[in-house]
């Protein structure tokens, strides 16, 4: 039998054939199955014809994927099988993100059933009351915070919503599940109890209101009636009588779940839930895809879980990869055999070829080579979104998106912030500003957007009623609109506002008054505290003082006009998808592909080798996006 996908014949390896040959065994005689495989290896492609095997064995399949990217994937996969389109109430049948199934579990099955019929899909989505229940939390919080010697935590939005990243990593990694968190009730906890309490949190290297927090937040969001990304699962782990209704009610009796590297101890609950209720299980993952380990608290591997729980897995592998050939394959399957010694060793499909060139090149000339090289490839019939340009941190691409710019190349971002949006240009444009170091002839909306980046800020002297204040001054919120509307009239009240706080100091704008601004507002420590990873929080600080000196350089209001077009040209350039540059960073490169790829800032190889795994697996995701090309740049 031929396999098609997209009309090009697929290849059926032995390897895939094992894979498919899962769907043989009679109703019951299934044993779960694990397929680990490395990148470009087709586990998605894999997946989809397994569910179709499954499926004309007369078997009720239901997919599941992590990501909105990987179930877009998944579909796009499906239909280039099945030719033709599938409407959105097929496809929801056939594949779901593990939290739209949650949402539909709860909403259908739940013990409690808090939720709404129908409100739930607008529940999960962003609102203002995730932010809502957690304001109330931290004013709950802060009326003890005091009696324990402890600094109450801040409650703008931009706090809120760090809090709330905070406790969907808690939530992730089912952190307050074990003990001594579990069951403990502060009304009738002893002092060794409680300072027991307090070592946890310690070890864990958790802030000592974590755990206040996360109560009073998990009991305002119950007064609210709501569930924000990661409270979906977190709910259903602990009712697995409702995965398996919401199974029953769907007939499923075999699940497929993609993606499984991003399995945390939250969503490995849900899938023993689903076992026990008796449906088949087969997951497909990458070890070496695992890169987002720091959430969930506590290191958490769904593979070694999934073997220890049923040890009679059955395990295949898929080691043929589609996506490149060498000499990228070989660099590849190296960085490999580092993060998964175990894992099968990587083989490329014939014929195929993928050019890999390492380059030195001093930082400042980085962008530049940057845009030489895609120049080089559109001048030759490329087109600009055949080329992706893959930084470790997002402000790593903000010297490449200036100069794109300049040289005309259409770009867009994906998941990172466009450099006139970043924070750090934020707060240097509100210095600029606040100081009179920058006289712009009117305002506009990133002005706003600066003052109350600003105002979020640790050492303003501002109080809540006064930040509140300013943030109706700057910005108005319209009712079914997402995003504020900012007053860029009001922008000279509100620095008369802040600069009687602010105090103008009339000393030129360089580079010592500038880092000195930054340092008497506390900034690099506030952007550090805010970033995911050591490593986020040190590409911040950098990106703080490649844009000082090129305030230095330009002069301030040179510097916020050139913000300014970048804004406009960027607005005009990133509608539509066709024919750009895509920028993105290596935590949201994943599950995609493009024909070349370019690292800049790449680790050189005496680097990578001493590198700890959390780097190598990054580089690995990163170097094994590309199809046809990969540049390493290396700055010197
Ligand atoms: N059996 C096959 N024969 C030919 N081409 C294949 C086969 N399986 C996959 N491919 C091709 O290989 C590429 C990668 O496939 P796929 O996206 O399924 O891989 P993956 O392992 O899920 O990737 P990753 O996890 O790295 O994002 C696709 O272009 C796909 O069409």
């Amino acid at each position: 039998m031929e396999y098609l996908m997209h009309g090009e014949s697929l290849e059926i390896t032995p390897e895939l054939s094992a894979i498919l040959d899962w769907a043989v065994p009679p109703r019951g005689k299934r044993m779960p199955l694990l397929i680990e495989a490395s990148a470009g290896t087709g586990k998605t492609t894999a997946l989809v014809l397994l569910h179709e095997a499954l499926v004309r064995r007369g078997q009720a399949v239901l997919t599941l994927t992590y990501s909105q990217k990987g179930h877009a994937r998944w579909l796009e996969l499906y239909r280039g099988r099945a030719g033709g389109d599938l409407a959105p109430q097929q496809a929801a049948l056939l594949c779901n993100t593990l939290d739209e199934f949650a949402v539909r579990c709860l909403r259908d099955h739940s013990r409690e059933k808090r939720w709404q019929a129908g409100s739930l899909g607008h529940a999960i989505v962003d609102d203002d009351r995730p932010l809502l229940a957690m304001r109330q939390a931290v004013a709950r919080v802060n009326a003890y915070l005091p009696e324990a010697g402890l600094e109450p935590l801040r409650a703008d939005d931009e706090s809120l919503l760090l809090a709330l990243d905070l406790i969907d990593n808690l939530k992730a990694g089912l952190t307050f599940a074990q003990p001594p968190f579990a069951g403990f009730d502060a009304e009738l906890a002893d002092d060794y109890e409680l300072e027991n309490l307090q070592f946890a949190l310690e070890r864990l290297g958790l802030p000592p209101w974590a755990f206040s927090l996360f109560n009073e937040y998990e009991k305002c969001r119950e007064s609210l009636d709501f569930l924000c990304h990661g409270d979906a699962a977190y709910d259903l782990a602990y009712e697995p009588d409702a995965v398996a209704a919401g199974l029953r009610a769907r007939g499923v009796e075999v699940v497929l779940l993609d993606e499984f590297h991003d399995t945390k101890a939250v969503h490995f609950e849900i899938v023993r839930a689903m076992a026990r209720a008796g449906c088949a299980i087969a997951v497909v993952g990458d070890r070496g895809q695992d890169i987002f380990q720091w959430r969930g608290v506590t290191p958490f591997s769904a593979f070694d879980e999934f073997m220890q729980r049923w040890p009679q897995t059955r395990q295949l592998p898929l080691s043929l990869t589609y996506r490149f050939g060498n000499p990228l394959a070989k660099a590849v399957g190296g960085l490999l055999q580092r993060v998964n010694p175990a894992c099968a060793s990587l083989r490329c499909a014939s014929g195929r070829r993928t050019a890999m060139k390492r380059l030195a090149v001093p930082r400042a000339a980085l962008p530049g080579e940057v845009v030489r090289l895609i120049e080089g490839g559109l001048a030759a019939g490329a087109a600009g979104q055949d080329f992706a340009v893959i930084v470790p941190q997002g402000q790593a691409a903000f010297p490449v998106m200036r100069a794109l710019q300049a040289a005309g190349v259409p770009y867009r971002c994906d998941r990172i912030a466009p450099l006139h949006e970043s924070r750090e240009a934020r707060i240097l444009r509100a210095a600029l500003l606040l100081q009179g170091w920058a006289k712009p002839d009117s305002f506009g909306h990133l002005d706003c957007k600066a003052l109350l980046q600003y105002a979020a800020g640790p050492s303003t002297g501002l109080d809540e009623d006064e930040r509140a204040a300013l943030g109706t001054l700057l910005a108005e919120r319209v009712p079914g609109e997402r995003a504020p509307r900012y007053i860029p009239d009001h922008v000279p009240m509100a620095l008369q506002m802040l600069a009687e706080r602010d105090g103008a100091e009339a000393v030129p704008c360089d580079a010592i008054a500038l880092h000195d601004w930054l340092s008497r507002h506390r900034v690099r420590q506030w952007f550090a505290g805010a970033a995911p990873t050591a490593a986020a929080a040190r590409a911040s600080s950098q990106a703080l003082n490649e844009l000082v000196a090129w305030i230095v350089r330009d002069g301030a209001t040179a510097f916020l006009a050139g913000l300014d077009t970048l804004a406009t040209q960027f607005a005009r350039g990133n509608v539509g998808f066709g024919s750009k540059v895509v920028l993105t960073s290596i935590l949201h490169c994943k599950g995609n592909e493009w024909r070349n790829v370019i690292l800049p800032e790449a680790p050189s190889a005496a680097r990578l080798a001493d590198a700890d795994l959390q780097v190598v697996r990054e580089q690995y995701v990163a170097m094994s996006r590309a199809r046809e090309g990969l540049w390493l740049l290396e700055a010197t």
